[in-house]
Order: structure tokens, then C-alpha cells, then sequence
């Protein structure tokens, strides 16, 4: 089945540039490890890295985000992040997720920071826009976040300038974030929230429609093992 790619180059562009989104990405021999062998006969280094791909493409086209920052350790999500036009960054030395998140605001150049999983092939830069405008409302100087679509989950961290990201991500941390003192932003926004860790996420993502290297992937008669999409 032909699976067509998420048709968003015409969204409005609405937003100021004003900022700049860490997105971590692992080392794609050892990421997505709940993914392997979801599609056949596609590598599993090439899956994860689709998935990667059509989300900073997605953070580059969003018109509130001056700045994407790539934390990896992978030269090939280092050459395709690179080629979209993010800054990319080593791993921080202390290694894990929440200190590539660290790691990467560290390196922002003032302004609001994002943190966003490298994992929603579905993403509109619309709703990312959205998610990041309803963010700069509120409350001052309280950080937000936007869970994943099972809500227990995170896959966006936002944080006002001058303060710290505090990243909490890993299991339960829509929860960890809110404990944190963190603000659950509540709005309908199905891509972002619609993160790919099984292949039953895949299938879903698949159904709001994949950016175009996940979407070369499905389509090329590889679809999620065992089920149609
Ligand atoms: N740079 C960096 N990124 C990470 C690290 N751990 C996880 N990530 C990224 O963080 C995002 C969310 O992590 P998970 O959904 O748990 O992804 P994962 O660890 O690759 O997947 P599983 O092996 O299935 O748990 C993904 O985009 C990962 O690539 C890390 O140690 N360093
Ligand atoms: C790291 C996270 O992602 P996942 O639960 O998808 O592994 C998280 O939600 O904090």
C-alpha cells in the first residue's frame, strides 16, 4: 500500500522566530529498540533514523523555531540533522537522555527552549507552532510540557528564558514533570502528541500521516509486521 506523506509544506507561517528546539537523538544501532523488526525487510538503523528525520524536518519548517539542536552521538543522524539545517552536538559526556536535553539547552542562545523526542514521524510544524504559542501563555516563569497521546509520557518540554528545562523525561514522566512543578498544556494536537515507540504507534502515526522518510519506508511494501495499514 502507497502511504502518503504529511502534505504541511502550506501551513500559514504566523509565528515569531523566537525559539530554539533540543531534540536528542540516540545512537541508531541501540535506539527504538521497541521497533525492531516492525517493518520487514527494512533495517532497523533506517527506521529509527526516518523517524528522526521527519521530525527535525518538521522542527525546521515550524515557524516559531529559530534554532534546532541536535544532540547525538550517530554520525548518520549528525549528516541528515546537519543537512536539514540543525546545529548538531555531541552527546554530553554524562550520557542519557536527560542530560543530551541539558546538554542541548546549554547550548541555546537565549530566548525560549524546547525540549522534543526525536520520535513522531507525524509531526505538522503547525500544531508544533501551536503547542509552543499556547506555551509562551500563562503563567510567567513556569514550565510547560505536552504529554504523549497515552498521557503518561512526555514529548515536548517547554521553558521560559531564564529557566532552567530540568528535564524529567524516561517512564512516567508526563508525571515527573507535573510533580516538577511543570504545567500540562492541554491542547488537540494529534501529531505532536503521537509519539512511535511499537509498531502499533507506527500504525497510528501512519493514519495521521507520515513525514516523507518514514513514509518511503511503509510504502515500499514494507508494512508494521503482522497488521495493515
Ligand atoms: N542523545 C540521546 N538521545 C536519547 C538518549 N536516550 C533516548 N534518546 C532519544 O530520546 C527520545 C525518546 O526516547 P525513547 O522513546 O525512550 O527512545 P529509545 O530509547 O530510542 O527507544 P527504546 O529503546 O524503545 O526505549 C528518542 O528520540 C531517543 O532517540 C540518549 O542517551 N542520548
Ligand atoms: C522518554 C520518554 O518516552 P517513551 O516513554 O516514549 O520512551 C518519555 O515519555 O519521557
Amino acid at each position: 500500500m502507497r502511504v502518503p506523506a504529511a502534505g504541511w509544506q502550506d501551513d500559514e507561517v504566523t509565528s515569531q522566530l523566537v525559539w530554539s528546539v533540543v531534540v536528542p537523538v540516540k545512537r541508531l544501532g541501540v535506539a527504538k529498540s521497541r521497533l525492531r523488526g516492525a517493518l520487514r525487510g527494512v533495517p532497523h538503523e533506517g527506521l529509527a533514523l526516518a523517524l528522526a528525520a521527519d521530525t527535525v524536518r518538521a522542527v525546521r519548517a515550524c515557524a516559531a523555531v529559530a534554532d534546532v539542536l541536535v544532540v547525538t552521538d550517530d554520525p548518520r543522524v549528525a549528516a541528515v540533522a546537519g543537512g536539514a539545517g540543525a546545529r548538531v552536538l555531541p552527546d554530553s559526556p554524562a550520557g542519557g537522555l536527560n542530560a543530551a536535553f541539558r546538554h542541548g539547552a546549554a547550548a541555546a542562545r537565549g530566548g525560549w527552549v524546547a525540549g522534543l523526542t526525536a520520535d513522531l514521524p507525524a509531526l505538522r510544524p503547525a500544531e508544533l507552532a501551536a503547542a509552543l504559542g499556547a506555551a509562551q501563555a500563562g503563567p510567567a516563569g513556569v514550565r510547560r510540557y505536552v504529554a504523549d497521546a497515552p498521557g503518561s509520557g512526555t514529548v515536548l518540554l517547554a521553558a521560559p528564558p531564564g529557566v532552567p528545562l530540568d528535564p524529567r523525561f524516561g517512564v512516567g514522566s508526563a508525571a515527573a514533570h507535573a510533580a516538577s512543578g511543570a504545567l500540562a498544556l492541554v491542547g488537540d494536537w494529534p501529531s505532536l502528541r503521537r509519539d512511535v515507540d511499537t509498531v502499533e504507534d507506527l500504525a497510528a502515526a501512519t493514519r495521521l500521516g507520515l513525514g516523507p522518510h518514514t513514509a518511503a519506508l511503509c510504502g515500499a511494501g514494507a508494512a508494521p509486521a503482522g497488521r495493515h495499514v
